[in-house]
């Protein structure tokens, strides 16, 4: 039976949505009326609802894309910890819940779009990684719902009992991280993000993590690492990581499956406004112990509120080699790059640190020729690398610059927020 609504909506300088139970969401002015009618009952899988949320306190949304054990977690800790405040699952809610809530963010994992559980992908032969084992529809209709202020009922995923839970209530925070395998995959998703991030870590040192991880806190053998890596390949290539070339006879029928849902033929990191990779030391010849990185920040130029760290001089092409008298260096030492580059025919600049640091607090140095780090005082960076000193990567690029992400975000935020309220005030005025 179809149903006809009329929605009136008072408050000023307010934008509204409306999220139906056809699923469909509605974005639209204050005092306009809205007609509405759906013959359908329900989603279970999430309801309707109307919320109107005044335009400069919108949710922002940010996209952290990766694959299994690359350090999301590590870094989501970071990044809320620049925002303050601790991040905790939703208080008396599942306790393998995905969620991570603190004062300003929210952070969602997308494993809880997984529309098939751990006995679904085994019977039909897929990995968590193929897009037919998530449901991007609902992935999009949520974050878009709760872009516009609306609070969504999200589906978990539990990876304790591979099992699709009930869902838990997430409301609108300022600010939304989506993490997992696909935030830049759909396109309707990826163009939901006010900002995106692809961890890229190269296959050596993900294996080294990901073993050391394994047998260390999970207690899987060695073989059985390998085993798993080996069986995510295909698709982590395929649909996370690499380039898919039409030509590619092996992977034609993935190419046929994107191309018929209107998918992305080439991996999420070309859409990513900031990359960090993650490879083998070059300062060790042949190195394979993986345990000094090269670590790169690939930073997209020309990305609203988002101006590209520097290294001594903007624009040049600079090699530095810090270790002397206001560093302490151990072999292989450290050495950083910065310059303007090429990525995905994208124009970047890319700032690298090849090395470990031996005194963490004299990080000081590195930070002070450092530009754009979008720090409120003299020394954040470091003070926040302190603070954190235990988690991985502390000593190295990957926490420095996830560390200087983390601020970018904080940064984005406050100039978009305070743009919008510019905007709205306008609009009141005229
Ligand atoms: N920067 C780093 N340096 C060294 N090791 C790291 C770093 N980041 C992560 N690791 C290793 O990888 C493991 C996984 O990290 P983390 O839990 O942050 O990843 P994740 O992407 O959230 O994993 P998952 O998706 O499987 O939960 C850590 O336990 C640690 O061993
Ligand atoms: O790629 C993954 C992202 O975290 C997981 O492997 C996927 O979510 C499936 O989880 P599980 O192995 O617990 O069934």
């Amino acid at each position: 039976m179809a149903v006809c609504t009329v929605y009136t909506v008072q408050s000023l300088n307010s934008t509204c949505s409306i999220s139906t139970p056809n699923k469909t969401h509605l974005g639209f002015q204050q005092k306009q009326v809205v007609f509405y009618t759906s013959s359908k009952k329900s989603n279970k899988r999430g309801g309707g609802g109307i919320t109107c949320a005044a335009a400069d306190s919108q949710t922002i949304v940010i996209g952290l894309a990766a694959d299994s054990g690359c350090g999301k977690s590590t870094f989501m800790r970071r990044l809320t910890s620049v925002f303050g405040g601790a991040a905790e699952p939703p208080k008396g809610g599942n306790p393998d819940s995905n969620t991570l809530i603190s004062d300003t963010t929210t952070v969602i994992c997308l494993d809880d779009y997984h529309s098939l559980d751990r006995t679904g992908r085994k019977e039909k032969g897929v990995t968590a990684l193929d897009p037919r084992a998530n449901d991007f529809d609902l992935m999009y209709e949520q974050v878009k719902a709760i872009k516009d202020g609306i609070a969504v009922q999200k589906p978990i995923y539990n990876h304790v009992s591979g099992l699709l839970d009930p869902p838990e209530l997430i409301k609108p925070p300022k600010i939304l991280v989506i993490e997992g395998l696909h935030p830049m995959y759909d396109k309707r998703v990826r163009d939901l993000l006010d900002f995106s991030i692809y961890l890229d870590i190269s296959n050596e040192v993900k294996f080294a993590w990901k073993i050391q991880r394994d047998m260390a806190e999970r207690g899987h053998s060695l073989e059985s690492i390998k085993a798993s890596i080996e069986a995510r390949k295909p698709d982590f290539d395929a649909y996370i990581g690499i380039i898919l070339l039409p030509h590619s006879l092996t992977r034609c029928i993935d190419v046929r499956l994107l191309f018929d849902h209107n998918l992305p033929v080439y991996p999420q990191k070309q859409y990513a406004d900031a990359v960090i990779e993650v490879l083998p030391t070059q300062l060790i010849p042949d190195d394979n112990e993986g345990k000094v990185l090269r670590v790169k920040l690939i930073m997209k130029e020309g990305v609203k509120f988002f101006n590209p760290v520097y290294l001594f001089d903007e624009g040049s092409t600079i090699s530095w080699i810090p270790c002397g008298r206001k560093l302490t260096c151990s072999y292989p030492g450290i050495k950083f790059a910065y310059g303007p580059d090429a990525y995905f025919s994208n124009e970047v600049s890319v700032l690298e640190m090849d090395g470990q640091f031996d005194r963490l607090d004299e990080l000081i140095y590195v930070e002070s020729h450092l530009s754009n780090i979008s720090t409120k005082f003299y020394g954040e960076v470091t003070q926040q690398m302190l603070k954190h000193a235990d988690f991985p990567g502390s000593n190295n690029g990957t926490g420095l610059f996830q560390t200087i992400v983390g601020l970018k975000i904080r940064d984005l935020y406050e100039q978009l927020t305070a743009s919008r309220a510019a905007g709205s005030l306008q609009a009141t005025k005229a």
